[in-house]
């Protein structure tokens, strides 16, 4: 959780692990709710008088994530970006303009406004027009010189000229005449040129308007995917589902995902939002804090130069919520060494107001009714937490971590509701104290956080993204090197509801913020849709598997794979095809052929009566060269051919074999690939 090397959230670890007495241990151990457990640990000395100045401040001076916008930074970067261009260097000028946005202080407007015009003409000759348009409109926002605009008009123009967007191109090419009037820098014979050149332009425009009857201009391309949609109807009480799933419960496996009708293999069974998802440190100056896209062109935060975002839209989502507070904060929860589910137990918080909080607080222990909405906390609240089978000292590290968090909350200014607007100052940390004002939100908050802790345990989902290969000009496929990276660390409440299997039955993917749940097998009514928590039985023999989810999700796991012992993929007999039984009455028999088998009626050891294998084998004919077909497609990075291939040979596979056997988890894993490679991808 928390034990990374070179933060200083250890060390507090081990200063309070050392000073706390048996009497103290006992007390704690027998406080029976998280409220108390948090109120109690902050209440004491060793905690009030822990001063982490100097481990902070030994952390700041890595100067790894800054804390302050930084003006002589930022010109230093625009100067270099200018550099770039004289090279003709646009890429790396287009890198080095969005750097130096992030340090520059919001109220230095000119000097924004004068990188956000260098960036366009980046962009421009990068032949990202749509970009280039959108940092022209930020330019002009905020007050760009107006002895200047008549490059940003023109070069407005001639991207819209690009874009097809004539009428727009022509108002463009107005606004450059009028702002050469007021270009008086600008020499004279340059000025005149430009003014002849635009007034051609306009005459030409016009003309062609007139001859294509007066067209409307072409919609701005949209740059977001699209949110997935799932196919049909959503289950009503689980709307991220598909009716196809319906959540039962058991006393041993408590609540779990089943088919409410046979579902084929490909089909879309969950579209989710996170309920909370905190992008790692690492990543905070390539991607988006918001949705965790990849952002070339980033938007930098007004406060902070520590993290950026895609779009206004995600900047202004969290600015209105999360990030007001973890602004100033975020530089020490990346110092102090804490795991990113740390964080997300704290965002989990910061992501809503107080009140919130305040006001579902006393209906918290009963489940709410209505459908399950992945915003809503008390269901996540009331996700798997084991919290009865945890050890006393367990317990003990996640309040330390809490007192921790809650420290950095008071600091934050989340307690009174009104985001701090200056970096930490080193005297607020000489005490881990909370000041005695908040002590019932300590107990209400910190206790939350507690119980986030101990349900993100085992209810996070990792967020990847997979790398691929830019493809080749001309070329509209995209091949993905199976280069898969973990971006972020995320809790999605109704896919957090799905069982382990170590033979699962989807395959999860991301599009944007959203996690997309496949079923990558066909799947009958009434059985289990399960997903996978690591090990997967064709790789990982049983006894290790069994091992990791006891000692990561303390369950044992009783799946196929395990009750029947599966042998692994590279164990798995060639010899034989394991027939299912054919009989009239319906028996779960394997019937295991022997491929030279000269028989065409083979008797189930089971129910006796004969299955006619040569029907079986007829049926098998095609899917060799149908699966051949399949690996070509894919080969070829045509990823939605090759699946109607895979999934019409597990059709196939299905009526007459009974897994597991190799070729069918050969088309399982290809069928995976591919709708990995059409799902989550960015071009690096
Ligand atoms: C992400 S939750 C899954 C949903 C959970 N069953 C519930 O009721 O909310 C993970 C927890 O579910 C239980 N679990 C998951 N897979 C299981 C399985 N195959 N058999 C038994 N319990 C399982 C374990 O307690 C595990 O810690």
């Amino acid at each position: 959780m928390s034990q990374e090397e070179g933060g200083f959230f250890k060390k507090f670890h081990d200063a309070i692990n050392q000073n706390i007495d048996d009497v103290t241990r006992n007390n704690f151990a027998n406080l029976e709710c998280n409220a108390k457990r948090v109120s109690y640990l902050c209440s004491l000395p060793v905690i009030k008088s822990y001063d982490i100045r100097g481990d902070v401040e030994k952390c700041q001076a890595g100067g790894e994530f800054p804390v302050k916008k930084d003006l002589e930074k930022a010109r230093e970067l625009k100067d270099e970006g200018g550099k770039a261009v004289r090279k003709g260097d646009w890429g790396k000028a287009l890198q080095l303009y969005s750097q130096s946005m992030l340090y520059v202080p919001a109220k230095e407007t000119d000097e924004l406004s004068i990188l956000y015009a260098n960036r366009s003409a980046a962009l421009n000759h990068l032949e990202q027009y749509e970009e280039t348009l959108a940092d022209i409109k930020r330019c002009l926002a905020l007050g760009y010189p107006r002895h200047l605009r008549y490059k940003v008009y023109e070069r407005k123009a001639r991207s819209l000229l690009v874009l097809k967007r004539n009428k727009e191109a022509i108002s463009a090419f107005q606004d450059t005449i009028s702002a050469l009037d007021e270009a008086n820098k600008l020499d004279k014979e340059k000025r005149q040129k430009m003014r002849t050149d635009a007034k051609l332009m306009l005459e030409i425009l016009n003309k062609g308007l007139v001859l294509a009857g007066n067209p409307k201009d072409p919609e701005p391309l949209k740059k977001t995917p699209p949110k997935p949609k799932l196919p049909g109807k959503n289950n009503p009480q689980y709307p991220a589902a598909s009716e196809a799933i319906q959540i039962d419960q058991d006393d041993v496996r408590g609540r779990f995902a089943t088919a409410t009708r046979d579902i084929e293999a490909g089909e879309m069974l969950l579209v989710e939002k996170p309920h909370s998802g905190v992008l790692l440190g690492e990543y905070s100056k390539t991607h988006c804090q918001n949705c965790f896209m990849k952002c070339p062109i980033p938007h930098p935060c007004p406060k902070c130069p520590n993290v950026l975002f895609c779009s206004e839209k995600c900047l202004e989502t969290a600015l209105k919520s999360y990030h007001a507070y973890e602004c100033h904060i975020l530089p020490l929860l990346w110092k102090s060494g804490c795991s990113v589910t740390c964080h997300i137990a704290l965002r989990m918080i910061t992501q809503n107001k107080k009140d919130y909080f305040t006001n579902i607080y006393k209906d918290l222990d009963s489940k709410p009714n209505g459908p399950y909405k992945t915003d809503d906390y008390r269901n996540i609240y009331h996700l798997v937490s084991h919290e009865d089978k945890r050890t006393k000292q367990d317990i003990l590290h996640r309040t330390q971590m809490t007192a921790f968090l809650v420290k950095l909350l008071e600091i934050s200014g989340y307690f009174e509701g009104k985001p701090r607007d200056k970096p930490v100052d080193l005297e607020e940390l000489k005490s881990m104290a909370v000041d005695e004002k908040y002590k019932d939100d300590v107990a209400l908050i910190g206790g939350l956080i507690l119980k986030n802790l101990q349900v993100l345990q085992f209810n996070a989902h990792e967020v990847f993204e997979l790398r691929c290969p830019k493809p080749r000009v001309g070329q509209c496929v995209i091949k993905h090197s199976g280069k898969s990276v973990f971006l972020a660390g995320a809790v999605f409440p109704t896919l957090a509801l799905f069982n382990h299997s170590c033979d699962p039955g989807v395959v999860r993917y991301f599009c944007g913020p959203h996690i997309v749940v496949r079923a990558v097998k066909n799947i009958k009514k009434g059985e289990e849709v399960s997903e996978n928590y690591g090990p997967i039985f064709t790789t990982v023999p049983k006894e290790k598997r069994q091992a990791s989810l006891k000692e990561q999700y303390w369950f044992d796991c009783n799946c196929a794979p395990c009750k029947d012992n599966w042998p692994l993929y590279s164990e798995m007999n060639e010899n034989y095809m394991r027939f299912k039984c054919d009989s009239d009455r319906p028996c779960s028999n394997v019937v295991a052929v022997p491929h030279d088998c000269k028989e065409f009626m083979v008797q189930c050891g089971l129910c006796q009566q004969y299955t006619n294998i040569l029907k079986g084998l007829k049926s098998l004919q095609d899917t060799e060269m149908m699966y051949r077909l399949g690996r070509a497609a894919m080969e070829e990075g045509k990823y939605g051919e090759a699946m109607k291939k895979f999934i019409d040979v597990l059709k196939l596979y299905d009526t007459t074999l009974a897994p597991p056997y190799r070729s069918y988890y050969d088309c399982v894993q290809d069928l995976r690939s591919c709708m990995l490679a059409v799902g989550n991808y960015s071009i690096p």
